[in-house]
């Protein structure tokens, strides 16, 4: 089984995306969320961005938001995916798709096998599946540390590229790759020694066990 490809999510400063490069990570998430504690101002997100030019992938998390929001974001950070973590249906996933040129990653929020099943209507409208854990109403829909039962996977037959996200860190992440054979892994609050605080000692540990 291949490597699986990386991204490391809600890096807000220089350290952790340096980091996430030195640890050879794939893509580098910036959160444009604005309830989120990883969530990153634009004229930051500039910085970032330059800094991540050529060097890891940029992905913008958004969650249901308005065009001039992504327009900015996309803009200041020269994004070169836009992951949509809310309840965007497909018909706003391939409009975000068309309007920015972008590639799309649609996220599907995961507590039973039927809920894997909603990632078959985004085919032609996304570019790319994330399956993470759905999380309690009322909460964040995402970087709440929280996992899905990994073999809801098992078997999974899909039109589009996918990766897991959801509770993964340095200790599980081999663990669920064996389980689910996933292409990528995301994790966020995984590779945090305190909420929002990115540890580069976990970034690199957690990208040394999901290749091990
Ligand atoms: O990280 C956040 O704060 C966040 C907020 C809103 C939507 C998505 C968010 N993060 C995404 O959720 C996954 C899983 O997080 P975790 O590893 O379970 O903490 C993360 O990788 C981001 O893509």
């Amino acid at each position: 089984m291949p490597a699986p490809r990386i991204k490391l999510c809600g890096l807000t400063d220089g350290t952790a995306l340096d980091a996430a490069i030195a640890a050879r990570a794939d893509y580098a998430g910036f959160n444009f969320f604005p309830s989120s504690p990883r969530f990153l101002a634009p004229a930051l997100a500039a910085e970032l961005g330059a800094r991540a030019a050529g060097r890891i992938g940029r992905v913008g998390v958004f969650v249901d938001a308005a065009d001039a929001a992504i327009a900015e974001a996309v803009a200041a950070a020269q994004l070169d995916a836009i992951q949509l973590h809310g309840s965007e249906t497909p018909q706003r996933a391939a409009e975000i798709r068309n309007r920015f040129g972008l590639p799309v990653w649609r996220v599907i929020g995961v507590a039973k096998g039927e809920d894997v099943a909603k990632a078959a209507a985004y085919a032609g409208a996304a570019d790319f599946i994330l399956f993470d854990a759905k999380t309690p109403k009322g909460t964040l829909p995402g970087g709440m540390g929280l996992a899905f039962d990994w073999k809801l996977l098992a078997g999974l037959k899909i039109a589009l590229p996918w990766g897991l996200a959801g509770g993964l860190n340095p200790a599980n992440v081999a663990e669920a790759v064996r389980l689910t054979g996933a292409p990528l892994v995301d994790a966020a609050s995984g590779i945090e020694s305190a909420l929002g605080v990115k540890d580069p000692a976990l970034i690199a540990a957690f990208c040394g066990a999901a290749r091990a």
